[in-house]
């Protein structure tokens, strides 16, 4: 690909992205907790794009260079930011991201590694059968865990519910402008409860299949702002503390990873 030419929805290309170009990238849903990495854990941070709420930052970890972008909210605006941030020479993504809990051993302010992920969602289907496994980087995944214990942050390790509705799909009725559950969404909370999985989010089972198929690494950690076996509330309060627990294990992980496994060598 030409090193100059700047994907349309990221807008900053692979030549802007200097000598010693990032091969890994912190991926946020949110725009604002994406300055903020870059801000307050980075060094040398500056800004690369901000077009759409889409916005990148590259900054340094230690000597590692750290490329710091945003999803946006849901699978179809994921698969466009990924899409792009490969073409630009991206080869590990670690998801930083919130979640519902739920299991009630799964608690706000804890952080959910995803093992792999139940991926209901539209987006997926574009890029690869349903049947395509969802499976997080073992060796990514093992460094977050080792990295949250390293911290002595309360971590769980499991399977993540990614699902394209934040009201309807996670089966909320009495905060949702929409009353009415279709028949099979009622109760499936209780039912993915059973199996075992750990949490609701919106972005992991689109970006795990992607890396399977376009054959880059991806992680995700996500701080638990809502405890779905009590309610449907987003604990406003704790977010910062879950957000920032996240963002410290996922960092403690990328530095005890090799220069090789990052891949900047
Ligand atoms: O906090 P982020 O990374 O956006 O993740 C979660 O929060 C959003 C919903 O509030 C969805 O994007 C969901 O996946
Ligand atoms: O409950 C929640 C919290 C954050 N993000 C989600 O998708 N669901």
């Amino acid at each position: 690909m030409n090193p100059f030419a700047k994907p349309y929805h990221i807008n900053f290309s692979r030549a802007d992205l200097g000598t010693s170009p990032p091969a890994i990238a912190l991926l946020s849903g949110e725009p604002e907790r994406s300055a903020r990495i870059a801000r307050d854990y980075l060094q040398n941070s500056r800004q690369l794009s901000d077009y759409r709420g889409l916005n990148s930052y590259i900054g340094y970890l230690d000597s590692t260079p750290i490329l710091v972008a945003t999803s946006g909210m849901g699978a179809p605006s994921l698969s466009i930011a990924v899409n792009e941030l490969v073409q630009v020479g991206i080869e590990k993504i670690v998801r930083i991201g919130t979640c519902g809990s739920i299991q009630a051993r799964v608690r706000v302010g804890d952080v959910v590694i995803s093992t792999g992920a139940l991926c209901r969602q539209g987006a997926a289907n574009d890029i690869a059968p349903v049947e395509y496994p969802a499976v997080a980087d073992p060796f990514l995944t093992v460094a977050l865990a080792g990295a949250a214990r390293d911290l002595g942050i309360e971590y769980h390790l499991g399977i993540t519910a990614s699902v394209d509705t934040f009201y309807e799909g996670q089966e909320r009725t009495e905060s949702s402008a929409n009353p009415h559950l279709p028949r099979w969404l009622q109760g499936i909370t209780e039912e993915y409860r059973r199996l075992n999985i750990l949490n609701y989010e919106m972005e992991a089972g689109t970006l795990l299949k992607m890396a399977g198929v376009y054959s880059f690494t991806a992680a995700c950690i996500c701080g638990v702002v809502a405890r779905r076996t009590e309610n449907e509330a987003i604990e406003v309060e704790k977010k910062g503390e879950a957000i920032e627990r996240a963002i410290e294990v996922a960092l403690h992980a990328i530095r005890t990873l090799s220069a090789r496994e990052i891949g900047n060598t």
